[in-house]
């Protein structure tokens, strides 16, 4: 099956060879193509190039994309999207004055997550998620990491492990799954941290890797939460049963994490709403890719990531929107592009690149997606008509989406 999209006013992140990710000033830089075609066969892009060298295929089908911009779908690379009702009271007691630490401190939270998880069945859980998944999908998102974390026992985290497996089976969107039993303690944990670390490292990780239920592993490396010692112990375990690492770290509080993380061959670092000069460093020369979360930082008024000092300091960055109940109740992904450019002032080229090729390098999928690049998956967005990309994040909060494709095939709920 052919199909030939002609007259696309700009043709973004078009890359000959598949690149692996963008760092530093690289980043300044989209490349994209005026008055462009894009031919897809079957699940893939089979050719692209300026409209005065279009093809003169018979045998397909031809959209006219006039006005309209193609650029790849976005990749976002860090979500819970798997999780069992919503944490609205919680909203409301932030907006009366708690902090989401004070909310956290009184058995809400992540806790809190938990219980509603524990209590819910699988199969509802998964009509719960696949809805979130369908919506992100109509948004742009066309490949997704999916955490669990909300389980916090043996079979509450088998159990979302199931359902993200389940998603993956039923949807054709790429999804890569992620094990986070340590994303806090529970309370019957709280004054024994070893015997949790314990049930992660020793009951948890080989269930989950006998029913090869996840591709990497993750920690909270907090204050309060998981320490830099903590998070080692688990991170080496989970590389033994070949989980790379994909930590959150740096949300609250800097307490040397990152280094550690890159000491462990973390494929990303994710939040990073406080970066010291040591974390920097430790991150130069390194594989590991930063990734920013700014609409978790908007919705709990936490700073943003400093994209900025991060950039001048030639590493790479991704964007993701942390879909979760408790920080990010969305996974609108032109929402987190446009914040970023709004409060974390990077370009517009900058914010897409991080959406798309670093996103997809995050979740160790760049050799497929995050590019237009013959050979890749087609996987794109056809925006409604625009007078240039700039406008994608400067209209931050109207729907810009003319048409979501996945493997070739436009995605309808
Ligand atoms: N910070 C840790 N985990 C999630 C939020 C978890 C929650 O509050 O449910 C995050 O990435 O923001
Ligand atoms: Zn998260």
């Amino acid at each position: 099956m052919q199909t030939l999209i002609i007259n696309i006013k700009q043709l973004l992140q078009v890359r000959e060879s598949g690149i692996s990710k963008v760092s530093g000033a690289e980043m300044a830089v989209l490349p994209h193509i005026e008055n462009a075609f894009l031919l897809i066969k079957d699940d893939k892009i089979s050719a692209y190039g300026k409209m005065e060298d279009c093809p003169k295929e018979t045998n397909c089908t031809v959209i006219d994309a006039s006005g309209k911009i193609v650029l790849p779908s976005f990749c976002d690379s860090h979500t819970h999207i798997v999780y069992a009702g919503n944490r609205s009271g919680e909203f409301v007691d932030r907006i009366n004055g708690l902090s989401y630490e004070e909310i956290a401190a009184r058995g809400g939270g992540i806790l809190n997550s938990a219980k509603k998880l524990n209590e819910t069945s699988e199969e509802e859980i998964y009509e719960q998620s696949k809805k979130r998944l369908e919506e992100v999908m109509l948004q742009g998102t066309g490949a997704v990491e999916i955490k669990s974390g909300y389980g916090l026992t043996v079979e509450g985290e088998l159990k979302m492990l199931r359902v993200i497996k389940r998603l993956k089976e039923n949807y054709p969107i790429a999804i890569k799954a992620t094990f986070l039993g340590a994303h806090a303690f529970p309370k019957e944990y709280k004054e024994n941290h070893e015997a949790y670390i314990d049930l992660i490292c020793n009951d948890m990780l080989p269930k989950i890797a006998k029913e090869n239920l996840a591709d990497y592993i993750d920690a909270f490396l907090e204050t309060g939460y998981f320490s830099v010692a903590e998070t080692i112990k688990i991170m080496e375990a989970g590389k033994k049963y070949g989980l790379k690492p994909k930590i959150h770290v740096n949300q609250f509080t800097a307490i040397g994490g990152i280094k550690a993380c890159v000491n462990q061959s973390a494929l990303s670092v994710d939040h990073l709403e406080l970066v010291t000069d040591e974390d920097i460093e430790a991150l130069q020369d390194s594989d590991c890719m930063p990734v920013a979360l700014p609409s978790c930082s908007y919705f709990i008024s936490i700073p943003y990531t400093p994209a900025r000092q991060l950039l001048n300091a030639g590493l790479p960055l991704a964007l993701a929107s942390d879909f979760n109940p408790g920080t990010s109740p969305t996974g609108n992904m032109h929402f987190v592009v446009a914040t970023a450019c709004i409060k974390m002032k990077m370009t517009p080229e900058e914010a897409i690149s991080a959406a798309t090729i670093n996103g997809a390098y995050a979740m160790g999928l760049n050799d497929t997606h995050g590019s237009i690049t013959v050979g890749k998956k087609a996987n794109f967005i056809i925006t409604k008509p625009l007078h240039s990309f700039y406008e994608i994040p400067y209209c931050f909060a109207t729907n810009l989406i003319d048409s979501v494709w996945v493997n070739g095939e436009q995605f309808n709920r």
